[in-house]
């Protein structure tokens, strides 16, 4: 029988209660992780991203949170687990990074324990040899001094320090899958690099598949092997990151890489779609939720159901506006006129 892959997330949708009804945040999502494969998840603020980590996690409290669709991790499928067998997957199976490394830690408690209390739970380990595994993750994880580290409190470390530890902790038990949500938006730019380096090495040891959540493009060109970009809950485009960089479709993605100052080409401005994703409840529910945003696009460029088709080999569009897209300051393609927005 052939292997499954190691994360297949099916039709998920993750709605949270407001008042009396449910709101979807992800609104059926398919997404597919390989083992040893960096999958990048991007998107602005309130895409929906950190709903779905959270999801595949199982740690949205149940409680004003509904979590439909089939989250299948090695082919178990996550979303019907109890608490306590996912608990068990969790943290032996699968690790998290989370952006703030402070709050990741309990600051009563000493950075050697906690590496240590993460493998109470999933390994058999005796305390000795917890402790001996725990120094070999402190050095690899890049922190000079394990032994005195082993014995400080998370306020005594720097921020970079900090989530090396969090990352020590995220691969105490070699997970095949690892979630980072936004891994180092918290951290200095210098020291963003660096932890950026570290989890990239130590992907390529452990053959990790990873999820990785982040609104920096740059990070995504040098870690990701395939992009999804997410507008509203909803997959807009998809493809391996060279694809995603050289040949951006979608309106949403072109407009997400235009925003990157580019150090080689003089560009004399930079195409950005301005506003922001509608709230929760605001977004809209049917048709392009791109449209509201590219008011210059006519309505017959949008379909009426919009779906993720796939354009070329491995590289998923949603929506046939982009056919017909250009940005306002561009020549229109269709009638060769210059567009000057009004507004
Ligand atoms: N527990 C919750 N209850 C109600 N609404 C929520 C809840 N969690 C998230 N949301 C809403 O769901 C939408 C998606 O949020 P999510 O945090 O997944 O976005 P995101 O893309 O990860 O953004 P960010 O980069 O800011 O974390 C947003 O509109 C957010 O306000």
């Amino acid at each position: 029988m052939e292997k499954p892959p190691l994360l297949q997330i099916e039709d998920l949708t993750v709605s949270f209660q407001i008042q009396d009804t449910y709101y979807p945040a992800v609104d059926h999502v398919s997404l597919t992780v390989n083992e040893n494969e960096v999958v990048a998840i991007v998107g602005e603020s309130g895409c929906g991203k950190s709903a779905l980590a959270l999801a595949v996690m199982g740690l949205h409290p149940e409680e004003k949170t509904k979590v439909e669709g089939r989250i299948l991790f090695k082919g178990q499928d996550l979303v019907p687990l109890g608490t306590g067998k996912l608990n068990e997957i969790r943290g032996a199976e699968m690790g998290i990074i989370f952006q703030d490394p402070l709050t990741a830690l309990n600051p009563l408690m000493t950075v050697g324990r906690q590496i240590e209390e993460s493998m109470d739970y999933h390994t058999k380990l005796s305390g000795s040899e917890k402790k001996k595994r725990t120094l070999e993750l402190l050095s690899r994880v890049g922190i000079p001094y394990p032994e005195r580290t082993y014995k400080q409190y998370p306020h005594e470390l720097s921020g970079g320090m900090r989530q090396r530890v969090v990352i020590a902790i995220a691969i105490a038990c070699q997970p095949s899958l690892v979630i980072a949500d936004e891994p180092t938006t918290a951290l200095d730019v210098t020291i963003q690099a660096q932890i950026m380096d570290l989890l990239k090495d130590l992907q390529r040891q452990m053959k990790t598949g990873i999820i990785l959540i982040t609104h920096d493009l740059g990070v995504v060109a040098e870690m990701a092997d395939r992009v999804a970009v997410m507008y509203a809950g909803e997959i807009v485009e998809i493809a391996d990151v060279t694809t995603l960089f050289k040949n951006p479709l979608h309106p949403y993605t072109r407009s997400l890489l235009n925003s990157i100052p580019s150090a080689t080409e003089a560009k004399e401005r930079l195409h950005v779609i301005q506003g922001i994703v509608p709230s929760l409840k605001n977004l809209p529910r049917s048709g392009c939720r791109f449209k509201s945003r590219i008011g210059w696009i006519s309505d017959a460029a949008h379909e009426e159901n919009p779906v993720l088709r796939e354009v070329e080999n491995g590289h998923w569009v949603r929506c046939t506006c982009y056919k017909h897209f250009y940005f306002p300051d561009e020549q229109n393609m269709e009638t060769g006129d210059m567009y000057h927005a009004t507004s």
